[in-house]
């Protein structure tokens, strides 16, 4: 398998978790995710590294049968998508981290330390109220309450993950903490900018700030036709107009980026007053100081609704590294392709790992500038010059 490319192992991949609308549902822990993380480990060890995992299933590939006790450079990305997303966000940095790592450990040159690829569980937050979870645990060691947390079916993160860890078990080695001097990560664009300017790669300078809330509004359920509209205390009612109001004071904030993309009603019944409502709030933006302004105005309308606000993920706007950007700009000169400096709007494990170690990310063109969605596309070309930055980055690192 050593002269596999990107594209093949992707393909491996397209019948795995595919949904109606022809996009892909990996959530963490699902049938889906654990069916792709047998592949993954497939794939490791036809590239002839060894496969571990770790207790909430972030999954490793190393060159050795022994775990790496001295610094490693850590590259990879993430496993899990949205609901119905497309087949490149995560997957893509994912395989091409173990592509990379294979084709630069089976080299001829001596590394100078151990490569490390991983494939982070978690890092969408599609299916529990919590967003990267995997690199947060391989940082802190610590699952931070995230077992407790319900799914809509009722799971517990607990549960559906010992489930999933010791599925996986058989076939892979237990891995323990890791002393990590760099992360790198490559990922499609998921922006319109690389294919608008016609550049091969995206050099990331930063990544934006994220904010996430659950707010609940409580009303009183009962009856459609008996209730009187004037004795009714209707909690999809009171969400209309407090959705009304966030709209309308967000907007007031330059270039904040504000997303209320799941609404629930309970008991979401037609011939029922709903008697809760709790919808989600994702709040962007490059300054910390611009996002903290936005929380505050939050905070504030929810407070008049007497509305419950419960911050599910907060990450700061992140810098990668400038000398990694630099090995990055390098490496794309040496095999001939072009690139820009841009920042990501997007999140990712490497602001996570960006805050503990230097950190840096390589982009590839989104066709559209489409993702989160089934038709989210990078070219074949696109892909393989992705993973070719990153394997001549390791190289150098490590040479
Ligand atoms: N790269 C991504 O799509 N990551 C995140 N989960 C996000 O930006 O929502
Ligand atoms: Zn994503
Ligand atoms: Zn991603």
């Amino acid at each position: 398998m050593q002269d596999k490319k990107i594209t093949d192992l992707l393909e491996s991949f397209q019948a795995i978790g595919r949904t109606k609308n022809q996009g892909y549902t990996r959530t963490v822990y699902d049938q889906a995710w654990c069916q792709a993380q047998k592949q993954c480990v497939n794939i490791i060890k036809e590239l002839g590294l060894v496969p571990w995992v770790d207790e909430i299933g972030n999954l490793y590939a190393t060159a050795d049968l022994t775990w790496p006790k001295e610094p490693v450079i850590l590259v990879g990305s993430h496993l899990d998508t949205v609901v119905d997303g497309g087949l490149y966000d995560g997957l893509y940095g994912a395989l091409a981290a173990v592509l990379s790592v294979s084709q630069v450990t089976k080299s001829e040159q001596r590394l100078r330390q151990p490569l490390v690829a991983v494939i982070f569980s978690e890092e969408e937050g599609s299916r529990f109220d919590a967003t990267f979870t995997g690199s947060q645990y391989l940082l802190e060691r610590d699952l931070k309450g995230f077992d407790a947390l319900d799914d809509v079916q009722g799971q517990t993160f607990g549960q559906v993950r010992q489930a999933a860890v010791a599925a996986l078990s058989p076939f892979v080695q237990t891995a323990s903490c890791l002393k990590i001097t760099q992360y790198l990560e490559l990922h499609i664009e998921q922006g319109p900018i690389l294919e608008n300017t016609g550049i091969n790669i995206g050099i990331v300078t930063t990544i934006v700030g994220q904010e996430r809330f659950l707010i609940q509004l409580v009303g009183q359920a009962n009856h459609a036709g008996t209730t009187p509209m004037d004795c009714r205390d209707d909690a999809c009612q009171q969400a209309v107009s407090l959705l009304a109001d966030l709209y309308r004071e967000l907007a007031q904030i330059p270039d904040l980026r504000y997303t209320i993309g799941k609404v629930q009603l309970e008991p979401n019944v037609a011939n029922v007053i709903p008697g809760l409502v709790t919808f989600s709030l994702d709040l962007r933006h490059q300054d910390q100081s611009v996002l903290s302004e936005a929380v505050g105005v939050v905070a504030k309308l929810v407070d008049q609704y007497r509305a419950k606000l419960e911050r599910t993920t907060a990450v700061m706007p992140t810098q990668m590294d400038m000398g990694l950007q630099g090995e990055i700009a390098e490496a794309c000169q040496s095999v001939g392709l072009t690139h820009q400096f841009l920042s990501s709007g997007a999140g990712h494990d490497a602001q996570v790992m960006g805050e503990q170690v230097p950190t840096a990310m390589i982009f590839v063109p989104s066709v559209g500038g489409v993702s989160h969605v089934p038709d989210e596309k990078t070219t074949p070309a696109d892909l393989e010059n992705g993973q070719r930055v990153l394997t001549a980055v390791l190289a150098k690192l490590v040479g």
